[in-house]
């Protein structure tokens, strides 16, 4: 699903509203029973609601939702916010609608206006929408501040008031924050920038029939991966297959004190289909290895607590595997640098990388142009950063994300909520799946494995991420359904891996 800026859509509107042909207002009237259907479902016909409406179309939506509350016999109150001496049409048209069944409406133009909110009744912010084109101030933005103290269920029609589509806001902004946004068709890309989760909520999209084929043609970087669209990606398990068909992968992992990160990631690569594995790990790994992933095969290093790529039983060389994934738990020994040089220029084909091995890089970064193109490089945004640099916003971080895989012909997964894999052409794809419970030590290393079994069964590097971020959201998101976020271990993400 593409996520389009704020020009693509109003294109979009304007395209929707000539090519259907509809009235700019029936379009309104659509997205406003979108949004009452979704209230219908969620909020009980006894909920006390109190709409505050700007002036723009924004506020036409509310006063059209305040009508089709009101018919279903919601105890609604509305409330419309002056902060300036002209209103858009559609807002007037519905003003006069609404006037036609109601004489309540309010007005607020001082703070002294404003009601007193409580807790049992629900909020719907529709002020100001995708037009914002300047921070809130006045009676606007003592209106916002009011409801975000209030301890009222607050829903945000489109977009949070205050809160830009796809520019970065100013720390002191004043911007509402709900509980619930519900927007309108797609997503946008506020909604899956960090620092904007209080201002966004739980987002939900209602379809309203856009033009479908402007949508088709516009150009973006920006995609949101639906459930639909990954699971498109699965390759199908031949009938006439045998454990060669599905490739034999290479795993560097582990060091003295961090052998649960190599165990993590074997298991979860055993998880994801690969034909075998091999997993070269320190001595001191061995008999860890060996009784906890009896699946896999165990290639000790010649030293005891590090990796240094030596081994006395090992006759094939990293080259020949089908794929490498380097880095959960391996530490920054000088010797496991040395391993890591003298690794990357013999493999040819894309690799994972990931946790020390992505530190490694960012302190000797003479070796980026080593990294075999199209790998998969699998930061978090504090390894992101000693990859690159500081940034001042979430939009500078993606510009910087876009630009590194684009530079060094990388695919690189941001990891977090909605975690972005970026590709070597410059497109960014944000993750549906996964929860806070993920935020738990181990479960980056589960991912690690997830990648490097698709690449050994031989995905495309793009795909094979998008996939396997995925699937490694949603085996957090199963466990989360069983036995909620807090008691998640990465162990239990492993056994939670499904591919279907
Ligand atoms: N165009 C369409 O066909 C549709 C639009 N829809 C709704 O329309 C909204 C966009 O409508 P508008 O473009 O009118 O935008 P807004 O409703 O966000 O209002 C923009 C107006 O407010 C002013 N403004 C911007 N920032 C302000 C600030 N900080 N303080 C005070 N005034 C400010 C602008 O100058 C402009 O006059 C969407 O968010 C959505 O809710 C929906 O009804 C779907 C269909
Ligand atoms: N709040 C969250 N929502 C969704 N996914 C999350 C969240 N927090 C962490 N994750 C996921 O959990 C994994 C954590 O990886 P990482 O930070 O490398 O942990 P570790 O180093 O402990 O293995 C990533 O895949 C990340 O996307
Ligand atoms: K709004």
């Amino acid at each position: 699903m593409k996520i389009l800026n704020v020009d693509q859509i109003r294109a979009l509107d304007e395209s929707t509203i000539k090519h259907e042909p509809i009235a700019p207002l029936n379009l309104m009237e659509r997205a406003s029973l979108g949004f009452v259907n979704w209230y219908v479902d969620h909020f009980p016909a006894t909920t006390s609601t109190k709409i505050f409406c700007g002036l723009g179309n924004n506020g036409g939506d509310g006063l059209a939702i305040a009508r089709l509350l009101m018919e279903r016999e919601y105890p609604v109150e509305v409330y419309v916010v002056r902060y300036a001496p002209r209103e858009s049409d559609d807002f007037m048209h519905n003003h006069r609608r609404l006037k036609l069944i109601t004489e309540d409406i309010k007005y607020v133009e001082f703070s002294r206006d404003l009601p007193t909110l409580r807790h049992n009744e629900v909020v719907i912010d529709a002020i100001l929408g995708s037009g914002l084109s300047r921070p809130a101030e006045g009676i606007v933005k003592a209106t916002i501040e009011t409801i975000n103290r209030a301890p009222a269920t607050v829903i945000s029609v489109d977009i949070a008031s205050g809160l830009y589509v796809d520019q970065a806001n100013q720390p002191d902004d004043v911007i509402i924050e709900p509980d619930h946004t519900v927007s309108f068709q797609l997503p946008k890309l506020a909604f899956v920038l960090p620092k904007n989760g209080k201002y966004v909520g739980n987002w939900h999209l209602v379809d309203i029939q856009l033009h479908k084929r402007y949508i088709d043609l516009a150009p973006t970087p920006y995609y949101f991966t639906q459930p639909r669209e990954a699971r498109l990606l699965l390759h199908k398990r031949e009938r006439y297959s045998n454990k060669g068909t599905f490739g034999h992968a290479l795993l560097l992992a582990g060091s003295f004190g961090k052998m649960g990160a190599a165990v993590l990631s074997a298991r979860a690569c055993l998880r994801s289909g690969v034909g075998l594995l091999t997993v070269h790990v320190p001595q001191c790994g061995y008999p860890i290895l060996q009784s906890s992933v009896p699946e896999a095969m165990c290639q000790p290093d010649g030293h005891q607590t590090v990796l240094t790529g030596t081994s006395r039983i090992s006759s094939t060389p990293p080259s020949e595997y089908s794929t490498v994934g380097i880095g959960p738990g391996i530490g920054k020994a000088p010797e496991t640098l040395t391993m890591l040089r003298e690794l990357l220029p013999t493999i040819k084909k894309p690799m994972v990388i990931d946790a020390d091995a992505l530190n490694l890089l960012s302190e000797n970064r003479e070796l980026y142009a080593q990294i075999p193109k199209h790998s998969i490089l699998t930061p978090h945004p504090k390894e992101f950063e000693r990859l690159t640099k500081p940034w001042k916003d979430d939009y500078e971080k993606l510009d910087l994300l876009r630009d590194f895989a684009k530079t060094h012909k990388l695919v690189v997964v941001l990891k977090g909520a909605y975690s972005a894999v970026a590709t070597p052409d410059g497109e960014v794809h944000f993750n549906a799946t996964g929860n806070p419970g993920l935020s738990t030590g181990g479960t980056g290393d589960v991912l690690t494995g997830v990648l490097t079994a698709l690449l050994a069964q031989g995905y495309d590097p793009v795909e094979a991420a998008v996939l396997g971020v995925y699937a490694h959201g949603l085996a957090g998101d199963v466990v989360a359904s069983q036995r909620g976020p807090i008691g998640m271990t990465a162990s239990d993400v492993v056994d939670a891996l499904r591919w279907e």
